[in-house]
């Protein structure tokens, strides 16, 4: 799927949070956004998903205005914080749930579960543990499975590699790899860890004060380049 933002702009009294003139995320992108805390990473991925409004402007998704329409509710999925989850439910019936609002049948779901079985753990689906006694690592787990599950065409997930161990960092990345590659999804992803992001991302935007200030492509450079940002930055401050 394709993201168009055009003089996309969100304002919270004098904060300038997003303010980006114009940017096209072609289809089958996998881009990683990066920035300080307070960059606007996160409002930009809440306008991009229509869960804020902007203040100007616009976000197209395949040419068509996020405000304006909602088809595009079914290819997409997204994972931005545990506020997505349904803190009574087990993680069995959550995926359950999500599955059935997406419609896919008995047979889809029990094999999309499967896919995910290493990054998701048996044990987890099993457990009666409700989502809101889960550990932080564990809800993340679920959270993302769900997004996963889904095989949206727009994949937007924000900082995915928080409090997930190593091995789930590595499967959750070939998992991020795998749909893109099978599905030529759309992956929008934010993410504090520069590793992370060069190992995983296509290209990467660097936000700074809501604003895009590096357009990335990946390379052998991209690293540097950005590691050179980072540290002028706290070389500024
Ligand atoms: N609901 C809100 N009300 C007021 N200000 C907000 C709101 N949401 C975000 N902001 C402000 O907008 C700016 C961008 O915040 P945002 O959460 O998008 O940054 P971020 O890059 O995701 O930060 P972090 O890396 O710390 O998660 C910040 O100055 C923040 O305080």
């Amino acid at each position: 799927m394709e993201i168009r933002l055009i003089r996309l702009k969100k304002r919270y009294g004098e904060t300038m949070a997003v303010d980006i003139p114009e940017l096209t995320i072609r289809s089958g992108e996998l881009v990683g956004v990066v920035g300080r805390n307070g960059a606007g990473k996160t409002t930009l991925l809440r306008l991009i998903l229509d869960l804020v409004a902007p203040t100007e402007g616009q976000v197209l998704l395949d040419g068509q205005d996020v405000r304006q329409t909602a088809a595009w509710k079914q290819q997409t999925s997204a994972y931005l914080d545990d506020s997505f989850l349904i803190p009574f439910l087990t993680p069995d019936e959550y995926l359950t749930l999500v599955g059935q609002v997406y419609g896919l049948d008995e047979n889809t779901y029990r094999a999309r579960l499967e896919a995910l079985a290493s990054f998701l753990d048996p044990a987890l689906l099993a457990t009666r543990t409700y989502v809101r006694d889960l550990s932080a690592g564990n809800r993340q787990r679920v959270g993302l499975a769900a997004a996963l599950l889904v095989q949206p065409r727009l994949l937007v997930l924000d900082e995915p590699f928080a409090h997930l161990d190593p091995t789930a960092c590595q499967q959750l990345t070939r998992l991020l790899q795998l749909h893109q590659q099978q599905r030529h999804a759309t992956i929008l992803f934010t993410s504090h860890h520069l590793n992370e992001v060069v190992g995983l991302a296509q290209r990467i935007l660097v936000m700074q004060d809501g604003r895009i200030v590096r357009d990335v492509t990946e390379g052998a450079s991209a690293q540097q380049e950005l590691e050179a940002y980072f540290a002028g930055l706290s070389k500024a401050s």
